[in-house]
Protein backbone atom coordinates (compact mmCIF):
# COMPACT_ATOMS: atom_id res chain seq x y z
CA UNK A 1 0.00 0.00 0.00
CA UNK A 2 1.21 3.47 -0.94
CA UNK A 3 2.59 5.82 1.78
CA UNK A 4 1.05 8.76 2.17
CA UNK A 5 2.83 12.48 1.63
CA UNK A 6 0.68 14.93 3.66
CA UNK A 7 1.84 15.82 6.96
CA UNK A 8 -0.76 15.20 9.85
CA UNK A 9 -0.94 17.74 12.75
CA UNK A 10 -2.85 16.32 15.70
CA UNK A 11 -3.72 18.68 18.20
CA UNK A 12 -4.34 16.97 21.58
CA UNK A 13 -2.72 13.66 22.93
CA UNK A 14 -5.10 11.95 24.47
CA UNK A 15 -6.74 8.62 24.20
CA UNK A 16 -8.44 9.20 20.77
CA UNK A 17 -5.04 10.95 19.18
CA UNK A 18 -3.22 7.94 20.76
CA UNK A 19 -5.41 5.43 19.30
CA UNK A 20 -5.27 7.64 15.72
CA UNK A 21 -1.47 7.73 15.87
CA UNK A 22 -1.07 4.37 16.70
CA UNK A 23 -3.20 3.38 13.36
CA UNK A 24 -2.44 5.38 10.96
CA UNK A 25 1.61 4.28 11.75
CA UNK A 26 0.50 0.59 12.00
CA UNK A 27 -1.19 0.37 8.61
CA UNK A 28 1.97 1.69 7.22
CA UNK A 29 0.04 4.27 5.29
CA UNK A 30 1.81 7.31 7.27
CA UNK A 31 5.32 7.65 8.47
CA UNK A 32 5.90 8.08 11.76
CA UNK A 33 7.69 11.36 9.98
CA UNK A 34 4.60 12.71 8.72
CA UNK A 35 2.76 13.02 12.15
CA UNK A 36 3.15 16.26 14.60
CA UNK A 37 1.54 16.22 17.60
CA UNK A 38 0.61 19.19 19.85
CA UNK A 39 -0.98 19.34 23.40
CA UNK A 40 -1.58 21.81 25.79
CA UNK A 41 0.91 21.04 28.67
CA UNK A 42 1.92 18.12 29.73
CA UNK A 43 5.10 17.28 28.08
CA UNK A 44 5.45 13.82 29.64
CA UNK A 45 2.67 12.65 27.55
CA UNK A 46 4.03 14.15 24.45
CA UNK A 47 7.69 12.40 25.32
CA UNK A 48 5.65 9.10 25.70
CA UNK A 49 4.50 9.53 22.29
CA UNK A 50 7.53 10.60 20.68
CA UNK A 51 9.29 7.45 22.49
CA UNK A 52 6.46 4.95 21.79
CA UNK A 53 5.60 6.03 18.13
CA UNK A 54 8.32 8.35 16.66
CA UNK A 55 5.91 11.10 15.67
CA UNK A 56 7.17 14.50 15.65
CA UNK A 57 5.95 16.43 18.64
CA UNK A 58 5.59 20.30 18.66
CA UNK A 59 4.35 23.61 19.51
CA UNK A 60 1.22 24.35 17.83
CA UNK A 61 2.55 27.31 15.99
CA UNK A 62 5.22 24.98 13.57
CA UNK A 63 2.27 22.10 13.16
CA UNK A 64 0.12 24.43 11.91
CA UNK A 65 2.23 26.32 9.77
CA UNK A 66 3.89 22.55 8.58
CA UNK A 67 0.50 20.62 8.24
CA UNK A 68 -1.63 19.91 5.44
CA UNK A 69 -4.61 18.28 7.76
CA UNK A 70 -5.19 19.23 11.20
CA UNK A 71 -6.51 17.05 13.60
CA UNK A 72 -8.35 18.54 16.42
CA UNK A 73 -8.22 15.87 19.02
CA UNK A 74 -9.71 18.18 22.56
CA UNK A 75 -12.44 18.05 24.59
CA UNK A 76 -15.67 19.75 22.92
CA UNK A 77 -15.25 22.50 25.52
CA UNK A 78 -11.22 23.27 24.97
CA UNK A 79 -12.08 23.45 21.28
CA UNK A 80 -12.93 27.13 20.72
CA UNK A 81 -9.73 28.10 22.78
CA UNK A 82 -7.63 26.50 20.67
CA UNK A 83 -9.20 27.60 17.12
CA UNK A 84 -8.52 31.13 18.80
CA UNK A 85 -5.03 30.29 19.57
CA UNK A 86 -4.12 28.69 16.31
CA UNK A 87 -6.13 30.65 13.50
CA UNK A 88 -3.52 33.20 13.14
CA UNK A 89 -1.29 30.44 11.28
CA UNK A 90 -3.77 29.14 9.29
CA UNK A 91 -4.07 28.69 5.77
CA UNK A 92 -7.32 29.40 4.13
CA UNK A 93 -8.64 26.04 2.70
CA UNK A 94 -6.12 24.35 5.49
CA UNK A 95 -8.11 21.02 6.04
CA UNK A 96 -8.79 20.50 9.86
CA UNK A 97 -10.85 17.54 10.81
CA UNK A 98 -12.83 17.97 14.21
CA UNK A 99 -13.49 14.53 16.17
CA UNK A 100 -15.07 16.74 19.38
CA UNK A 101 -18.72 15.96 20.14
CA UNK A 102 -21.06 17.99 19.41
CA UNK A 103 -19.45 20.84 17.87
CA UNK A 104 -20.61 22.09 14.98
CA UNK A 105 -18.78 22.80 11.51
CA UNK A 106 -19.77 26.19 11.08
CA UNK A 107 -18.83 27.46 14.28
CA UNK A 108 -15.54 26.41 14.15
CA UNK A 109 -15.63 28.13 10.63
CA UNK A 110 -17.15 31.14 12.25
CA UNK A 111 -14.43 31.01 15.63
CA UNK A 112 -11.66 31.20 12.93
CA UNK A 113 -13.08 33.72 10.44
CA UNK A 114 -11.11 31.61 7.56
CA UNK A 115 -12.71 29.74 4.63
CA UNK A 116 -11.16 26.75 6.20
CA UNK A 117 -12.34 23.09 5.11
CA UNK A 118 -13.76 21.61 7.43
CA UNK A 119 -14.58 18.05 7.93
CA UNK A 120 -16.35 16.04 11.51
CA UNK A 121 -15.77 12.83 12.63
CA UNK A 122 -17.15 10.60 15.08
CA UNK A 123 -14.94 7.74 15.91
CA UNK A 124 -15.18 5.53 19.11
CA UNK A 125 -12.58 4.09 21.69
CA UNK A 126 -12.26 0.65 19.40
CA UNK A 127 -10.11 2.90 16.97
CA UNK A 128 -7.29 1.32 19.80
CA UNK A 129 -7.92 -1.79 18.41
CA UNK A 130 -8.64 -0.63 14.76
CA UNK A 131 -12.18 -1.56 15.07
CA UNK A 132 -14.34 2.08 15.47
CA UNK A 133 -17.07 2.10 13.58
CA UNK A 134 -16.11 5.74 12.33
CA UNK A 135 -18.60 8.77 10.66
CA UNK A 136 -17.35 11.28 9.05
CA UNK A 137 -19.43 14.51 7.96
CA UNK A 138 -18.05 17.13 4.57
CA UNK A 139 -18.05 20.24 5.01
CA UNK A 140 -18.97 23.34 2.63
CA UNK A 141 -15.80 24.27 0.91
CA UNK A 142 -14.17 20.49 1.24
CA UNK A 143 -12.74 19.00 -1.92
CA UNK A 144 -13.11 15.42 -2.38
CA UNK A 145 -9.32 14.83 -2.20
CA UNK A 146 -9.47 16.69 1.05
CA UNK A 147 -12.38 14.23 2.19
CA UNK A 148 -10.28 10.72 0.52
CA UNK A 149 -7.51 12.13 2.25
CA UNK A 150 -10.31 12.13 5.80
CA UNK A 151 -11.13 8.61 4.67
CA UNK A 152 -7.47 7.56 4.55
CA UNK A 153 -6.46 8.50 8.24
CA UNK A 154 -10.00 6.88 9.80
CA UNK A 155 -10.11 3.75 7.92
CA UNK A 156 -6.81 3.12 9.41
CA UNK A 157 -8.80 2.58 12.78
CA UNK A 158 -11.78 0.96 11.02
CA UNK A 159 -14.38 1.29 9.23
CA UNK A 160 -15.64 5.02 7.72
CA UNK A 161 -18.95 6.11 6.44
CA UNK A 162 -20.08 9.32 5.44
CA UNK A 163 -23.15 11.28 6.96
CA UNK A 164 -24.40 14.43 6.58
CA UNK A 165 -23.78 16.75 9.72
CA UNK A 166 -27.02 16.93 10.92
CA UNK A 167 -27.21 13.10 11.71
CA UNK A 168 -23.99 13.25 13.92
CA UNK A 169 -25.31 14.02 17.02
CA UNK A 170 -27.54 10.38 16.86
CA UNK A 171 -24.12 8.83 15.56
CA UNK A 172 -22.61 9.99 18.54
CA UNK A 173 -25.35 8.70 20.90
CA UNK A 174 -25.41 5.79 18.92
CA UNK A 175 -21.57 4.80 17.71
CA UNK A 176 -19.41 7.29 19.15
CA UNK A 177 -21.00 6.63 22.99
CA UNK A 178 -22.69 2.40 21.89
CA UNK A 179 -18.73 0.60 22.90
CA UNK A 180 -20.02 1.65 26.99
CA UNK A 181 -23.16 0.48 26.23
CA UNK A 182 -22.03 -2.58 25.48
CA UNK A 183 -19.62 -2.82 28.28
CA UNK A 184 -22.77 -2.42 30.23
CA UNK A 185 -24.64 -5.28 28.59
CA UNK A 186 -21.00 -7.64 28.70
CA UNK A 187 -20.81 -6.79 32.34
CA UNK A 188 -23.90 -8.19 33.44
CA UNK A 189 -24.00 -10.79 31.63
CA UNK A 190 -20.29 -11.79 33.23
CA UNK A 191 -22.30 -11.30 36.59
CA UNK A 192 -25.42 -12.81 35.45
CA UNK A 193 -22.76 -15.97 34.98
CA UNK A 194 -20.68 -15.37 38.03
CA UNK A 195 -23.89 -15.53 40.37
CA UNK A 196 -24.84 -18.43 39.65
CA UNK A 197 -21.89 -20.22 39.90
CA UNK A 198 -19.04 -20.13 37.20
CA UNK A 199 -15.81 -18.21 37.93
CA UNK A 200 -15.72 -14.81 36.71
CA UNK A 201 -12.87 -16.14 34.06
CA UNK A 202 -15.05 -18.82 32.76
CA UNK A 203 -17.84 -16.76 32.42
CA UNK A 204 -16.04 -13.64 30.93
CA UNK A 205 -14.39 -16.56 28.25
CA UNK A 206 -18.56 -17.96 27.70
CA UNK A 207 -19.55 -14.08 27.41
CA UNK A 208 -16.96 -12.86 24.85
CA UNK A 209 -17.57 -15.35 22.41
CA UNK A 210 -21.18 -15.45 22.68
CA UNK A 211 -21.22 -11.56 21.72
CA UNK A 212 -18.58 -12.24 18.90
CA UNK A 213 -20.88 -15.33 17.70
CA UNK A 214 -23.35 -13.38 17.30
CA UNK A 215 -22.08 -10.58 15.70
CA UNK A 216 -20.36 -13.11 13.31
CA UNK A 217 -23.87 -14.41 12.66
CA UNK A 218 -25.94 -10.94 11.77
CA UNK A 219 -22.86 -10.17 9.78
CA UNK A 220 -22.44 -13.65 7.50
CA UNK A 221 -26.12 -14.28 6.94
CA UNK A 222 -27.39 -10.75 6.77
CA UNK A 223 -30.82 -11.90 9.12
CA UNK A 224 -32.29 -9.53 11.06
CA UNK A 225 -31.89 -9.78 14.87
CA UNK A 226 -35.44 -10.55 15.24
CA UNK A 227 -35.01 -14.14 12.93
CA UNK A 228 -31.93 -14.85 14.55
CA UNK A 229 -33.02 -15.01 18.38
CA UNK A 230 -36.44 -16.64 16.55
CA UNK A 231 -33.84 -19.76 16.37
CA UNK A 232 -32.85 -19.53 19.24
CA UNK A 233 -36.05 -20.20 21.09
CA UNK A 234 -37.17 -23.52 21.52
CA UNK A 235 -41.20 -23.13 22.73
CA UNK A 236 -41.35 -23.03 26.58
CA UNK A 237 -37.49 -23.19 26.48
CA UNK A 238 -34.82 -21.56 28.74
CA UNK A 239 -34.47 -18.48 25.79
CA UNK A 240 -38.08 -17.75 26.04
CA UNK A 241 -38.09 -17.80 30.17
CA UNK A 242 -34.94 -15.14 29.86
CA UNK A 243 -36.48 -13.27 27.08
CA UNK A 244 -39.48 -12.54 28.69
CA UNK A 245 -37.79 -10.99 31.78
CA UNK A 246 -36.01 -8.88 29.56
CA UNK A 247 -39.20 -7.69 27.91
CA UNK A 248 -40.57 -7.31 31.47
CA UNK A 249 -37.84 -4.91 32.09
CA UNK A 250 -38.17 -2.96 29.02
CA UNK A 251 -34.78 -3.50 27.99
CA UNK A 252 -35.42 -2.44 24.22
CA UNK A 253 -36.66 0.55 25.13
CA UNK A 254 -34.16 1.53 27.74
CA UNK A 255 -31.39 1.36 25.32
CA UNK A 256 -33.58 2.48 22.68
CA UNK A 257 -33.90 5.74 25.19
CA UNK A 258 -30.30 5.76 25.81
CA UNK A 259 -29.04 6.51 22.98
CA UNK A 260 -31.82 9.36 22.51
CA UNK A 261 -30.37 10.75 26.04
CA UNK A 262 -26.83 11.11 24.29
CA UNK A 263 -28.01 12.09 21.07
CA UNK A 264 -29.73 14.89 22.84
CA UNK A 265 -26.63 15.79 25.09
CA UNK A 266 -24.78 15.92 21.72
CA UNK A 267 -26.68 18.52 21.13
CA UNK A 268 -26.88 20.22 24.42
CA UNK A 269 -23.21 20.45 24.49
CA UNK A 270 -22.78 22.86 21.81
CA UNK A 271 -25.24 25.20 23.07
CA UNK A 272 -23.53 25.28 26.59
CA UNK A 273 -19.92 25.85 25.19
CA UNK A 274 -21.32 28.31 22.90
CA UNK A 275 -23.63 30.40 24.90
N1 LIG B 1 -13.39 9.23 24.40
C1 LIG B 1 -14.26 8.83 23.49
O1 LIG B 1 -14.90 7.75 23.57
C2 LIG B 1 -14.47 9.65 22.26
C3 LIG B 1 -14.13 10.98 22.26
N2 LIG B 1 -14.36 11.76 21.16
C4 LIG B 1 -13.97 13.15 21.19
O2 LIG B 1 -12.55 13.17 21.12
C5 LIG B 1 -12.08 14.34 21.74
C6 LIG B 1 -10.86 13.99 22.60
O3 LIG B 1 -11.26 13.08 23.59
P1 LIG B 1 -10.20 12.26 24.46
O4 LIG B 1 -9.08 11.80 23.57
O5 LIG B 1 -10.98 11.29 25.21
O6 LIG B 1 -9.64 13.45 25.41
P2 LIG B 1 -8.40 13.47 26.41
O7 LIG B 1 -8.85 14.20 27.64
O8 LIG B 1 -7.82 12.10 26.55
O9 LIG B 1 -7.32 14.39 25.66
C7 LIG B 1 -7.54 15.73 25.42
C8 LIG B 1 -6.26 16.34 24.88
O10 LIG B 1 -6.53 17.68 24.48
C9 LIG B 1 -5.42 18.47 24.84
N3 LIG B 1 -5.79 19.88 24.96
C10 LIG B 1 -6.72 20.45 25.75
N4 LIG B 1 -6.69 21.80 25.62
C11 LIG B 1 -5.72 22.05 24.71
C12 LIG B 1 -5.17 23.24 24.17
N5 LIG B 1 -5.64 24.45 24.53
N6 LIG B 1 -4.16 23.15 23.29
C13 LIG B 1 -3.69 21.95 22.90
N7 LIG B 1 -4.13 20.79 23.38
C14 LIG B 1 -5.14 20.84 24.28
C15 LIG B 1 -4.98 17.89 26.17
O11 LIG B 1 -3.66 18.33 26.47
P3 LIG B 1 -3.09 18.37 27.99
O12 LIG B 1 -3.11 16.95 28.48
O13 LIG B 1 -1.72 18.93 27.84
O14 LIG B 1 -4.04 19.24 28.76
C16 LIG B 1 -5.10 16.40 25.87
O15 LIG B 1 -3.94 15.95 25.24
C17 LIG B 1 -13.26 14.94 22.51
O16 LIG B 1 -13.68 16.11 21.83
C18 LIG B 1 -14.34 13.89 22.45
O17 LIG B 1 -15.63 14.48 22.32
C19 LIG B 1 -14.83 11.23 20.00
C20 LIG B 1 -15.16 9.92 19.95
C21 LIG B 1 -15.05 9.01 21.07
O1 LIG C 1 -18.93 10.90 26.12
C1 LIG C 1 -18.53 11.70 25.28
O2 LIG C 1 -18.92 12.89 25.32
C2 LIG C 1 -17.60 11.26 24.18
C3 LIG C 1 -18.19 11.48 22.81
C4 LIG C 1 -18.48 10.11 22.28
C5 LIG C 1 -17.87 9.22 23.24
N1 LIG C 1 -17.37 9.86 24.24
Amino acid sequence: MKMEKQQIGVIGAGNMAEALIHGMITSMRFSSQSILVSNRSNRDRLAYLSKKYKVKTTDKKSLVEQSDVIVLAMKPQDIFSVIEEIKVWMRPNQLCISIAAGIEMASLQKASGLELSIIRAMPNTSAKVLCSATAIAKGENVTEEQMELARKIFSCVGTVREVAEEQMDVVTGLSGSGPAYVYSFLEAMIDGGHHLGLSQKESTELVLQTLRGAIEMMTATGMKPSELSKQICSPNGTTVAGLAVLNQNHFKESVMEAIKAATLRSKELRKSIQS
